[in-house]
């Protein structure tokens, strides 16, 4: 609780408040100044916003979806057109993603969108993720991961989609697949993806366990590529920007492509039956009532 004007507020209300109030006065991120080198403007959206620096062809993309960045329809969308916007400018070779917000990478999937609605609204649900994943795992720009905050479950799908993570040192910035903790079962894709990166034993010991890993534990088993001190991951991630885009376009490309294409194909050679089996797991009320109780321990947790 925070005391304001001899009130007492919940400290998550005025967070919010405040998140609100940064939407209005930054105009949906439409800034006429712009945080870009090189007379870039920023771009973005409601909850992206796009940091463009045309001298060096790298763009910051950060999310703020208060209060944990949970990944909404809306942000899913929004991630999608950004990195669409990016991939058409022929002068951006790079993406560094991060959060703008405090403490948190990515809530993962948003819980509300999950729980009480309709099969439709599902299948609409999915489906944005299914578009998100294919597009940012297979785009031909470098992306590189600043983790700097929690990143569980789909956050950590996020970052494994990347071409290379780092991870500020900080014990609550826990990263992995918890999916099981849940009752629920990460889908083959995001199992193929912690496969890709960390190998066939440690995604199963990780998965079966819903293992979330702290800085170290994620630097030891792969599941990032660097830890850094708090307040120096972007600037990692930038010099790491540098060495990956040292190397000529098409052969990287052409690498990336040639190393993540069987596992896209995956996905897209069955991307209904995967709608529709996440529709109908989610339908189940097990599940449902499994989801519900997690929810509900989480927004009782601060009382
Ligand atoms: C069915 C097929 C499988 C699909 C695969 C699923 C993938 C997923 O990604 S499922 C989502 C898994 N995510 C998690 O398990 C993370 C849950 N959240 C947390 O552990 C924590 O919130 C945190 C570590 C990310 C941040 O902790 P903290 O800063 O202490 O914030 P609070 O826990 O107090 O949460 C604040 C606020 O946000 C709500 N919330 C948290 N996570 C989610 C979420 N994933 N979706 C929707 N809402 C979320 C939380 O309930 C609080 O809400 P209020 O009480 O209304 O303020």
């Amino acid at each position: 609780m925070a005391l304001l004007a001899g009130l007492r507020v919940p400290a998550r209300s005025l967070l919010r408040a405040g998140a609100r109030l940064r939407d209005a006065a930054l105009g949906r991120w439409e800034r006429a100044a712009g945080g870009g080198g090189d007379g870039a403007r920023s771009f973005g959206s409601q909850r992206v916003l796009v940091e463009p620096d045309a001298a060096t062809g790298v763009a910051v993309m950060k999310l703020w979806n208060p209060p944990v960045n949970s990944l909404s329809l809306d942000l899913l969308t929004e991630l999608v057109i950004s990195l669409e916007k990016l991939e058409n400018e022929k002068t951006f070779r790079g993406i560094i993603l991060t959060s703008d917000l405090p403490g948190i990478f990515s809530a993962g999937l948003d819980l509300t969108e999950m729980c009480g609605r309709n099969p439709a609204h599902y299948a609409e649900y999915w489906k944005a993720l299914q578009e998100l994943w294919l597009r940012l795992y297979q785009t031909h720009l470098v992306v590189i991961a600043a983790i700097n905050g929690a990143s569980p479950a789909g956050g950590c799908l996020l970052a494994l989609s990347c071409d290379y993570r780092v991870l500020a040192d900080n014990p609550k910035f826990i990263i992995g697949l918890n999916e099981t903790l849940l009752g629920i079962v990460a889908p083959f894709w995001f199992k193929d993806t912690m496969i890709n990166t960390i190998g066939h034993r440690a995604t199963e010991r990780a998965l079966q366990l819903g293992l979330l890993f702290r800085p170290a534990e994620a630097l030891q088993v792969g599941v990032v590529d660097q830890v850094v001190p708090e307040g120096q991951v972007q600037g990692a991630a930038l010099s790491a920007m540098t060495q990956w885009l040292a190397i000529p376009d098409h052969a990287r490309q052409l690498t990336k492509s040639m190393m993540r294409k069987a596992t896209a194909d995956r996905l897209l050679t069955q991307r209904e039956a995967d709608i529709q089996n996440f529709v109908s797991f989610l339908s189940r009320d097990s599940i449902q009532k499994a989801l519900q109780v997690y929810l509900e321990k989480l927004r009782q947790k601060k009382g």
